[in-house]
């Protein structure tokens, strides 16, 4: 490949563009000394030869595969041990250090350690009692154990009040029993359960003095701290009693058993992952569409005008819907997933001191967010990787593996489905209470506002786009429970009522979510403005509206049945939509410039800075084992043979 070479097209792009892209890194990164501490982290892992791929991991077995994993791993956490030594890492700063975008990039194929930091050590600390911390943080935090979070089984992975596994407390000896006595008790999934961890937190039915508590946490061994041995299966495996994680419930030696203040509260770690996964989630969006917006820029097919030459990809309008709304949706998530941050620190200090008022409405944020950020940044990067063409299709283009890692998060950490349900219990419970005059928590109020006045006249603006998607939502909840309510008059059990409107409910939530994420991107957007440069305003204010219109106008049916909008406002939208697709056509480069992804991290020929994508994607098939011989043994072996006895 030609060194130092710019591909003509990007060159152009990057000069057309109206703001400073360094200027939204600086943005994103929160000031320009952050960006310098990120590169430079960046920096220190991956120029290490010791992590840089030697050739691409698509080609080594499971086991290779694996074990290549573990190696890096723990090459990673000698480097992070190094950065703490600095005090450039710590416990407050981990998901910084190596969260998300530049942990995935080093350990594509998969982080066997990344259990033991984002759920093992995050669950000693919210469910252990101080001792318990102390003596369990610093080992894990030093790697002296691998844990993992052990709660999934074979036959329950939703219901967990259904888990099997038992741990029963034997005062006698002052040790818990566990037992997973059946093969559907079986813990299933847990990462690094099968190899790597030697240690975890196992998730079992608490019995004490013959009474089950339900769920509750335990730290159980599961391998030999030398030899790496297993230890044996789970039955009948003693523990000893400050092995069960009290910092909630509790059983005293004797086996009385102490009530959490919230049952709820053993399930804290899940919310802390649902609110991690948001931005998660936006990162991985981002970096699919970084790759497919460098792409589209390089690549030339086809005509707009037969007299002209064939255009870049990116000016197809087509094209452009299909991008510049992950560009989008990337920002919408990203102030989403802050704003959930957010309240996810200030409600677990407030826990901390007994307070629980607010655990509710949390809960219901969390799933719905981590349902609706999983479900659009999944949809969004399979667009990227269709917008790509055959290109995007090479598991070379990283797309794929992109997709695949965030369509996981669709079902773990509680199924989409099952968290827009919950998201929807709480709901039908504010709108019972908007109709009884009962005080709303923030995230509801707009119930009582739409419930007044279920009109307004259109205006092209995004506050008005909020309005009425909160109309769509109000409307969609207080049908699902309006027909709940009939289905129960007519002598349906409320059990049945709710599956039987479960589609409602379920439709309900999303609107209510993305209502929120409108909101909470426009309000973020209007504190930032002031603050940039007019023309960074200006490419921020453009995204944030293409969202707002185009979620709007992939909500047509609803806009109809739930607004009195007209279809001159519905033609109004659409030529708005094109409008702004039209205005941030020239920014779309330097935009994805501005998200500042190291080419590392990109890992795809189709996404590098430089755009020389054909010199990339030839450099890249050449790494197969599979190209090093001109002629395969399997021609010798069975083609010929058969070629052979055709003749
Ligand atoms: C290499 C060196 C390294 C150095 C550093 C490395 C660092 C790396 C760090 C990188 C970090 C960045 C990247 C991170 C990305 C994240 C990757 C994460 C990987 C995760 C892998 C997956 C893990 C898992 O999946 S673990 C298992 C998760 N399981 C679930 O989520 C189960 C889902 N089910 C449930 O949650 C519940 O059972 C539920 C909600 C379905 C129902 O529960 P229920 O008991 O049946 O309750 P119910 O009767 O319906 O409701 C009662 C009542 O309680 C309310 N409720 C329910 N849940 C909660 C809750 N969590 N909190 C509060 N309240 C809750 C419910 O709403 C009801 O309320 P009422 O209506 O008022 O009665
Ligand atoms: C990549 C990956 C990593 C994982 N890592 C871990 C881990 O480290 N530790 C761990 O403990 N677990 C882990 N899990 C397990 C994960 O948490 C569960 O798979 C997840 O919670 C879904 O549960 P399930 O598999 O039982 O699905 P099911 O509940 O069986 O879902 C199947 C279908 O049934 C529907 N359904 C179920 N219940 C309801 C309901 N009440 N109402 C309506 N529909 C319903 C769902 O919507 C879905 O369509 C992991 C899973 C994956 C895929």
């Amino acid at each position: 490949m030609p060194a130092n070479t710019m591909n003509e097209d990007l060159k152009r792009e990057r000069q057309r563009c109206s703001f400073d892209p360094k200027e939204l890194t600086y943005l994103l990164d929160g000031g320009e000394e952050k960006t310098e501490e990120r590169r430079q982290r960046e920096k220190f892992f991956l120029d290490d030869p010791e992590l840089s791929e030697t050739a691409p991991s698509d080609y080594l077995s499971h086991k290779e595969k694996y074990e290549h994993a573990v190696k890096k791993a723990c090459i990673v956490f000698k480097k992070v041990q190094q950065l703490q030594a600095q005090g450039k890492a710590g416990m407050q700063n981990f998901r910084e250090v190596l969260g998300g975008q530049l942990g995935s990039a080093i350990l594509r194929d998969g982080n066997p350690l990344g259990l033991h930091y984002v759920m093992f050590i995050p669950t000693i600390m919210g469910q252990g009692t101080i001792e318990q911390q102390a003596e369990w943080i610093s080992k894990a935090w030093n790697l002296e154990i691998i844990g993992t979070y052990a709660q999934t089984e074979l036959g329950h992975g939703t219901f967990i009040r259904g888990l099997e596994t038992t741990a029963t407390y034997d005062p006698a000896t002052e040790e818990f029993v566990l037992n997973s006595p059946t093969l559907t008790s079986y813990k299933w999934w847990p990462g690094g359960l099968g190899h790597t961890a030697n240690y975890a937190v196992v998730v079992a039915q608490l019995y004490s003095q013959g009474i089950c508590h339900g769920i509750h946490p335990f730290i159980v061994q599961l391998r030999d701290e030398e030899t790496h041995l297993p230890m044996p299966g789970f039955e009948n495996v003693r523990i000893p009693w400050n092995y069960m994680l009290m910092k909630n419930g509790k059983v005293l030696k004797d086996g009385s058993y102490v009530k959490s203040p919230s049952s709820k509260l053993t399930y804290g770690t899940m919310i802390f992952v649902r609110v991690v996964i948001v931005q998660d989630a936006a990162n991985y969006l981002r970096k699919a569409v970084t790759i497919a917006t460098r792409y589209s820029a390089v690549r030339h097919q086809s005509h707009i005008k037969e007299s002209a030459p064939e255009p870049q990809i990116l000016d197809f309008v087509t094209q452009q819907h299909k991008l510049f709304p992950q560009l989008a949706t990337y920002f919408a998530l990203h102030y989403s997933g802050a704003w959930l941050w957010d309240m996810y620190n200030n409600v677990t200090s407030e826990l901390e001191s007994g307070e629980l008022d607010r655990l509710p409405e949390l809960h219901a944020l969390a799933c719905c967010l981590k349902a609706v950020s999983a479900a659009d940044a999944a949809q969004g990067i399979e667009t990227c990787r269709l917008a790509c063409g055959g290109h995007g299709y090479m598991s070379c283009s990283s797309l794929p593996i992109t997709y695949g890692l965030v369509t996981a998060m669709v079902t773990y950490e509680g199924e989409n489905t099952v968290l827009l349900l919950q998201t929807a219990r709480y709901l039908m419970k504010a709108w019972q209470n908007c109709l009884d005059g009962q005080p709303l928590t923030p995230s509801v109020q707009y119930l009582n506002s739409v419930r007044r006045s279920f009109g307004g006249v259109y205006h092209k603006s995004v506050p008005w786009i909020i309005a009425s998607m909160q109309r769509i939502a109000a409307g969609k909840i207080e049908t699902a429970h309006r027909h709940m309510n009939d289905k129960i008059k007519r002598g349906v059990n409320s059990e049945d009522a709710w599956n039987e409107t479960s589609i409602e409910l379920v439709a309900a939530s999303e609107a209510h979510c993305k209502a929120f994420i409108v909101e909470t991107y426009y309000n973020s957007v209007q504190q930032i403005v002031p603050s940039v440069s007019q023309q960074l305003g200006k490419a921020l204010t453009e995204l944030c509206e293409l969202y707002a219109v185009n979620t709007l106008l992939k909500n047509i049916g609803d806009l109809l049945r739930y607004s009195n909008v007209t279809t001159g406002d519905l033609e109004n939208l659409q030529r708005w939509l094109e409008e702004l697709l039209a205005a941030i056509r020239p920014n779309a480069v330097g935009i994805v410039d501005g998200f500042d992804i190291n080419d590392a991290i990109i890992a795809s020929p189709l996404g590098a800075y430089d755009g020389n994508v054909y010199e990339r994607l030839f450099a890249e098939v050449s790494k197969s084992p599979l190209n090093a011989k001109p002629v395969n043994e399997s021609f010798h072996k069975y083609l010929k043979p058969l070629l052979k006895s055709k003749m």
